[in-house]
């Protein structure tokens, strides 16, 4: 498929890279899914937006819900008629959280992410242990954490450095950690080279972190830079707050989501990977391979414990997020074990029947 050196830019700009797998004989028209609805897709194909249906395989009831079609995902429409998703393009990320729900279902979030700023306020909101929660989220899901502590301008300059310092005792050790001034344009600009062209970014954090405060000072660049992206907008309305795509200056794309408020374990995470890699290690030492850390001889946990060499808080942090991961896990199996019976309804119900009435 032929894309003009125009629409590259245009498309640049809600998170197309051209590195992006695209067969030669492609056809139909290549759009970005930036909002589902229970009635459909929003897409965008880098001048406006517009609603998408899926292809009806997408829709079958024991379709994978990876395979379909994600907010993020870039895709193919069907060359002719109304637009219809009939493709989704390979994803250079995917991130995946716990359905809210009695029943553990894996849910995508949002394909295609860079980058995700975890923001946490330097006021009451300051707890470094919160983090690894979003840590484990982000990890193995292809895109990069970025910490990003808002509210510096409510510290002193000591005070800022040493928060930074303590979110690094925790974090993994390549994680960019910055304090910031959400208000602030100029304080801010130490994100910009994680919102280039080409990057799509998710922002995360709890409520009153200042996810918003830090929207609208990045789109601020833009309306004083760019008015004539306004001319796009028919509909004569200028706010982009609610846009679930928003097309900043630097270039880069913001995928606002509401999925990423409500954030639990999928049950997949590994620890280990994540940002327990020492207690991992520590483990290991154990003179019982299985060993609970409880009470048992040789424990290298309890002795670094003991120490002081193991924090009881990050311990503790460990144990809370590994007892959720392995609930979640549990449920991810009954899933998985209901969802195999289901598949072979017929052998199923006949072993049933055979049970029942005594035949084989
Ligand atoms: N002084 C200062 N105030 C900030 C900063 N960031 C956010 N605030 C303030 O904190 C309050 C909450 O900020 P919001 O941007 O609404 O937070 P939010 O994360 O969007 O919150 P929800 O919409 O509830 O998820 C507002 O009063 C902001 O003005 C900052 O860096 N410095
Ligand atoms: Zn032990």
């Amino acid at each position: 498929m032929q894309i003009s050196p125009e629409q590259l830019v245009q498309l640049g700009a809600i998170g197309w890279r051209t590195e992006t797998l695209l067969p030669a004989d492609t056809v139909g028209k290549l759009v970005r899914v930036i909002a589902q609805h229970r009635n459909g897709y929003r897409v965008h194909d880098g001048v406006e937006e517009f609603g998408a249906q899926p292809a009806p395989r997408f829709l079958k009831r024991d379709a994978d819900p990876q395979i379909r079609p994600a907010v993020g995902d870039f895709v193919l429409l069907a060359p002719l008629g109304p637009a219809l998703i009939e493709t989704v393009l390979p994803r250079r990320s995917l991130l995946t959280r716990a359905a809210a729900g009695e029943r553990y279902q894996r849910q995508s979030i949002a394909a295609n992410v860079d980058s995700v700023i975890v923001l946490m306020g330097l006021d009451g909101d300051f707890n470094p242990r919160r983090i690894e929660r979003y840590l484990l989220l982000i990890e193995g899901s292809g895109a990069l954490p970025v910490i990003a502590l808002s509210k510096q301008d409510l510290l002193s300059a000591d005070n800022c450095a040493a928060a930074i310092a303590a979110m690094h005792e925790v974090v993994p050790p390549q994680t960019p950690v910055f304090a910031i001034n959400a208000k602030d344009e100029k304080s801010v600009a130490v994100l910009l080279p994680f919102l280039g062209l080409g990057a799509s970014v998710v922002l995360v954090g709890s409520s009153g972190a200042g996810k918003s405060t830090l929207t609208n000072t990045l789109i601020g660049h833009q309306r004083q830079a760019t008015g004539e992206v306004r001319e796009h907008d028919s509909r004569g309305r200028h706010t982009t707050t609610h846009r679930a795509l928003i097309q900043l200056p630097s270039g880069g794309c913001l995928i606002d989501t509401p999925g990423m408020r409500e954030l639990k374990l999928t049950g997949e995470e590994d620890l280990a990977a994540a940002s327990f890699a020492d207690i991992d290690a520590l483990a290991q030492t154990c003179r019982f391979s299985d060993c609970a850390h409880a009470a048992e001889p040789g424990c290298a946990i309890l002795a670094a414990l003991a120490s002081g060499e193991l924090d009881q808080g990050r311990w503790d942090s460990y144990i809370k997020l590994r007892d959720e991961r392995d609930a979640a896990s549990d449920s991810l199996e009954a899933q998985l074990k209901r969802k195999a019976e289901g598949r072979v309804p017929g052998k199923a119900l006949n072993k049933r029947t055979a049970e029942k009435y005594g035949r084989s």
